[in-house]
């Protein structure tokens, strides 16, 4: 029986990935969690585009291969992994040994399935949407290492939102869409009860 499961976080800016994200890692068992954002490349190799904006919002961006081996790292020895990320793993006197118990990896990040390389890794796929206006309000009281300049997100962080959601949409990856405008509270329940459902009462 598989014991080994990946689950993406994937979703709009602001969304609510990460406060889902820190939710779910403290109530699973030996689970360790991959931020995407950890991977952006230094502002001075992010590219200006023709509309004389930095492109932080497309593929490029970010450094999808180092992110991959990190991924591939855990695949290859979670325990290990979990053990170097000091994230506790569960008691070991009543159950398995650490190597035989189920582990979960959870990928967090707003452009997590637009990477070809990573997309038969998921064995989840979320997908976290809010509507424009929200999303608008949202980042306006974010504070990103580098500010957004006026005209930002209309200009580049909207339209590329967009435009990676229909690429993703194309794929044919099997996503499972949740509603970001519900409360914390029942986002994180729906998506626990999901996991436990599927990934660990089977076991
Ligand atoms: N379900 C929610 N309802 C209202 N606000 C939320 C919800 N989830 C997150 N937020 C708020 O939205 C902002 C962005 O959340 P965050 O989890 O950092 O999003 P992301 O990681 O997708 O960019 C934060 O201020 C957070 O408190
Ligand atoms: N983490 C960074 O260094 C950094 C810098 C500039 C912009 N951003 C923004 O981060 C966003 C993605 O992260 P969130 O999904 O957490 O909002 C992108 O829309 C991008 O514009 C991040």
């Amino acid at each position: 029986m598989k014991k080994k499961f990946i689950i993406g976080i994937g979703g709009v800016t602001n969304g609510g990935k990460t406060t889902l994200t820190q939710r779910l890692i403290k109530m699973l068992p030996n689970c360790c969690v991959v931020h995407q954002d950890d991977f952006y490349k230094k502002p001075d190799q992010i590219e200006v585009g023709e509309d004389g904006f930095k492109q932080w919002d497309v593929i490029t961006a970010l450094d999808m291969e180092a992110m991959t081996n990190t991924i591939r790292g855990w695949i290859e020895n979670p325990v290990k992994f979990a053990r170097s990320h000091g994230v506790n793993l569960a008691r070991t006197d009543d159950v398995s040994e650490p190597e035989e118990q189920t582990h979960i990896l959870i990928v967090e990040g707003f452009l997590l399935y637009n990477y070809q390389p990573l997309l038969d890794v998921f064995d989840k796929c979320y997908y976290i949407t809010i509507p424009y206006e929200e999303c608008k309000r949202r980042r306006s009281t974010r504070q990103y290492t580098v500010p957004d300049p006026p005209g930002l997100f209309d200009g580049h962080v909207w339209p590329m939102y967009l435009k990676h959601r229909t690429m993703m949409e194309a794929s044919h990856l099997t996503v499972d869409y949740l509603d970001g405008l519900k409360t914390k509270e029942e986002i994180y329940n729906q998506v626990y009860e999901d996991i436990q459902s599927n990934f660990l009462n089977r076991l």
